[in-house]
């Protein structure tokens, strides 16, 4: 069942077009993550989906809900992290958590979220003194305190240490595992691999590709990049490459002094001819890989842009 309809969403900033004709539907209990470089129109999507923001043109149904009619269903139906600087300083985290649930008729008990978020034993101490992922955990937990059916998070895990980012992965399976639908934007390639069940990858305001990680990333190649380095030197190396530069199924090909890295549509096979080759040589080969495609090339082959991390 769907969740989030979002039909030719538009939004302009003077001559700025942030968001130019986005559409995609959300499963319930999906993990949907929007990627995309700088600018992309990530944040301007998600806040009109959020009623944060009004879009130009373009229709969102929540729940089969809109703002325009139904807006106070809908706030009882999504969660949405607040930015940290947003949560108040100088009162504790379980105060945090008894003021944003006095904003619903419904909430989940404080209790239950602490838990959720790992900060039971920090319930007592100010926002001020958590650290920056205890605060971002907690951000989560003001998200999930009215016990959403969607949950908005907006980078939840930038700037935090990868301890601390996996701590937020574990809470945001949680939820996934409640069925709970989560909508997240990162600048991780690894976490959106690893949390997603479909990535949307945007960039100039546009829908560039949307599918499973594994999908996308077999969509874009079936190509395989290989590494071998020998110990017998330059000489090797380069008498290997002239004898299967003529392979069909190698589609490039570079070397580096000893080092030749190739990739194939068959790596199996390459490997197997290269392998021959080299014994009926003689050649002792040092270094063997097989890399693995992963979300980072997809990302880099549709936007033509490098990941920032
Ligand atoms: N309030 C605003 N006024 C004017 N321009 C804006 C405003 N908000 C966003 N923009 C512009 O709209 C475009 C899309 O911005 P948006 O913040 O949605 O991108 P993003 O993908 O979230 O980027 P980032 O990854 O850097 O957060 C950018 O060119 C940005 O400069």
């Amino acid at each position: 069942m769907s969740v989030l309809t979002v039909t030719n969403l538009r939004k302009s900033y003077g001559t700025v077009k942030a968001v130019e004709d986005i559409s995609f539907t959300v499963e319930a209990g999906e993990v949907f993550t929007i990627i995309g470089p700088n600018g992309a129109g990530k944040t301007t999507t998600l806040e009109m989906i959020e009623g944060l923001q009004e879009p130009d043109a373009g229709t969102i149904s929540i729940n089969g809900l809109t703002w325009k009619k139904d807006e106070s269903e809908i706030k009882t139906l999504i969660g949405v992290q607040p930015q940290s600087g947003a949560l108040f300083e100088l009162l504790t985290a379980e105060e945090n958590l008894d003021l944003f649930a006095s904003f619903y008729p419904r909430s989940r008990k404080t209790s239950e979220v602490l838990e959720m978020i790992n900060l039971t034993e920090h319930r007592d101490k100010r926002v001020k003194s958590l650290s920056g992922g205890q605060r971002q955990r907690l951000a989560i937990g003001l998200a999930m305190i009215n016990d959403p059916r969607v949950i908005f998070l907006d980078e939840p895990t930038t700037g935090l240490d990868p301890q601390a980012r996996r701590n937020i992965w574990d809470i945001i399976l949680k939820l996934k595992a409640l069925g709970t639908t989560i909508i997240l934007t990162t600048h991780y390639m690894e976490e959106a691999e690893k949390l997603s069940d479909r990535v949307c990858i945007v960039d100039q305001g546009h829908i560039i590709s949307l599918d499973t990680p594994a999908a996308l990333i077999s969509r874009l190649t079936q190509e395989r990049e290989m590494r071998l380095s020998f110990h017998d030197g330059e000489e090797a190396a380069s008498q290997t490459e002239k004898a299967i530069q003529s392979q069909p199924d190698i589609v490039r090909m570079e070397r580096d002094g000893a080092n030749l890295t190739l990739w194939s549509v068959k790596p199996e096979q390459s490997l197997y001819d290269l392998l021959g080759f080299t014994k009926e040589r003689g050649y002792r080969v040092g270094h063997v890989s097989i890399r693995e495609m992963s979300l980072e090339d997809v990302f880099i082959a549709f936007t033509g842009k490098e990941w920032r991390d």
